[in-house]
């Protein structure tokens, strides 16, 4: 049998749970000097993994851990002077380390469905409690970033084997939420 193929370090030897309970806390990059530090002063929703190939992962991942908070709740701490805009063009605006790379806020700024939210990766949390993914996002992405497609039906096993449930886009609460914003804003749905 070959070996399976590695889905995140939190992942792959079964998935912690978090408590709902969760505040907040301070992320922080992989910086052994100065440090970049984001205060997340609130709890997180929509934790999932994302195989999309945007999204920060570890090295070796082939998934990233991603969730949101309001865009009130997250302020620049530490070593600020650090950070660079990924691509100033994407919906996402992610905020990465220009010396380690890792992403630490990406603020949906543009008229959409998670205006005003920021997606952080929790993984990065100093402290532990944070709510566990719920779900697999972008899961077919996860070829574009050099998986190979024969491998796919064991990927998808392992992740409901976890407990996250594989979509090739968003959960089908997320695509909900998006499809009602739009049909709103259309006038499609009036309530
Ligand atoms: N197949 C594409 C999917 C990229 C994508 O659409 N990512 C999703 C999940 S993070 C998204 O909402 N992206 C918005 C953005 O990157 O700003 C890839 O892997 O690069
Ligand atoms: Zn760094
Ligand atoms: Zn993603």
């Amino acid at each position: 049998m070959e070996t399976p193929v590695p889905l995140h370090p939190k992942l792959d030897n079964g998935v912690t749970r978090g408590s709902p309970a969760f505040g907040g806390g301070t992320l922080v990059c992989a910086c052994a000097d100065r440090a970049v530090r984001i205060r997340i002063a609130g709890g997180i929703a929509h934790n999932h993994a994302c195989g999309c190939t945007k999204c920060w992962k570890p090295e070796g991942a082939t998934f990233s851990i991603v969730a949101v908070t309001p865009h009130e709740n997250v302020s620049v701490l530490e070593n600020g002077d650090k950070l660079e805009v990924v691509d100033p063009t994407a919906l996402i605006r992610r905020h990465r380390c220009k010396e380690c790379g890792v992403h630490m806020y990406g603020p949906v700024e543009r008229e959409h469905a998670f205006q005003g939210l920021d997606f952080i990766h929790p993984e990065r949390f100093e402290e532990s409690g944070w709510p566990e993914p719920t779900f697999a996002a972008f899961v077919s992405s996860i070829i574009e970033g050099g998986v190979d497609p024969s491998r796919m039906n064991s990927v998808r096993n392992h992740l409901r084997q976890l407990g996250l449930e594989p979509y090739d886009c968003l959960s089908p609460e997320l695509m909900d939420i998006i499809a009602t914003w739009t049909a709103r804003r259309s006038g499609a749905l009036k309530s």
